[in-house]
């Protein structure tokens, strides 16, 4: 079997309607899991994907919040039998000024980006240590987890917030065969960027600093997840594997 097999894994992956939760999701089905998928709506595009690879997947359609993490986490037990490996995805960014940033607005990203993704966490490693089973954590960073970046204050302390909390879980549950990593994008083309693409002058700055020379797509994170999530990294803990076209070499 390869090192890279994950047959006979279950995965959840949480925003895996489209962008790059749907090309992490369908890269693990192709490595061979069978996928359960968090999402606010239908993600019939990302279903197809998976069936059409001879895998399952189950769609739980819910607000996803910390509140929820143990109610998720009991359903995606219940739907496939097991958890076995968790990435937390979903996000959100609101941009504007750090002098003019709302409450709102810095209550939102931080619910969704840091502390739904603790608690999901927390339930799946309490699952996995129910079962004396090791298991897989990854959680999508940013560049902004290394760089301060501009009028987006609670993404960047939410995508800072969640590399420290990689490396505190990957502390406390490795003696379990948990791993907790961490996979930060760099400026990838999907909806979370929109707003970027459509600014010339920020997008002409942003193409001109990646040394790959493009936007990244969901299909390049395919290969860091898979791995992260595979046997070949059980030695790999508490790691932030950037996928960001040498943006963070420049
Ligand atoms: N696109 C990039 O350049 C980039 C770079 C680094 C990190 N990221 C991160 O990658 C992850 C995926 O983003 P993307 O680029 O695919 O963007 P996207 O907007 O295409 O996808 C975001 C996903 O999160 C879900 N989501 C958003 N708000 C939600 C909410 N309130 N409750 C539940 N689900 C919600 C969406 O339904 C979607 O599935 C995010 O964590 C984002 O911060 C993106
Ligand atoms: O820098 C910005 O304004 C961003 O939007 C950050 C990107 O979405 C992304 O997280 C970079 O890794």
């Amino acid at each position: 079997m390869s090192r890279f097999s994950l047959d006979g894994r279950v995965a959840m992956v949480t925003g895996c309607n489209k962008g790059l939760g749907q090309g992490i999701a369908v890269a693990l089905a192709e490595a061979g899991a069978d996928v359960v998928g968090v999402n606010r709506r239908a993600a019939d595009e990302t279903r197809g994907r998976i069936e059409s690879l001879g895998r399952r997947y189950v769609n739980l359609e819910v607000r996803l919040g910390h509140d929820r993490a143990e109610e998720i986490v009991a359903q995606g037990v219940e739907s496939l039998g097991r958890i076995d490996t968790l990435v937390n995805n979903a996000g959100t960014i609101r941009r504007a000024p750090a002098l003019e940033f709302t409450e709102a607005d810095w209550d939102e990203v931080m619910e969704l980006n840091l502390k739904a993704a603790f608690f999901l966490s927390q339930q799946v490693a309490r699952h996995l240590m129910e079962r004396k089973a090791p298991g897989r954590i990854v959680n999508i960073a940013s560049m902004l987890s290394f760089q301060g970046g501009i009028r987006v204050p609670s993404y960047t302390a939410s995508k800072s917030g969640i590399l420290g909390l990689t490396r505190l879980l990957a502390n406390e549950w490795a003696a379990h065969g948990i791993t907790v990593n961490a996979i930060a994008p760099g400026y990838m083309a999907t909806d979370n960027t929109q707003a970027l693409r459509e600014d010339e002058t920020r997008s002409a700055e942003i193409l001109g600093r990646i040394p790959a020379g493009r936007w990244g797509t969901p299909d390049d994170l395919a290969g860091a997840a898979i791995f992260l999530c595979s046997d070949a990294a059980g030695y790999v803990n508490g790691h932030a594997l950037a996928v960001d076209g040498g943006w963070l070499a420049r």
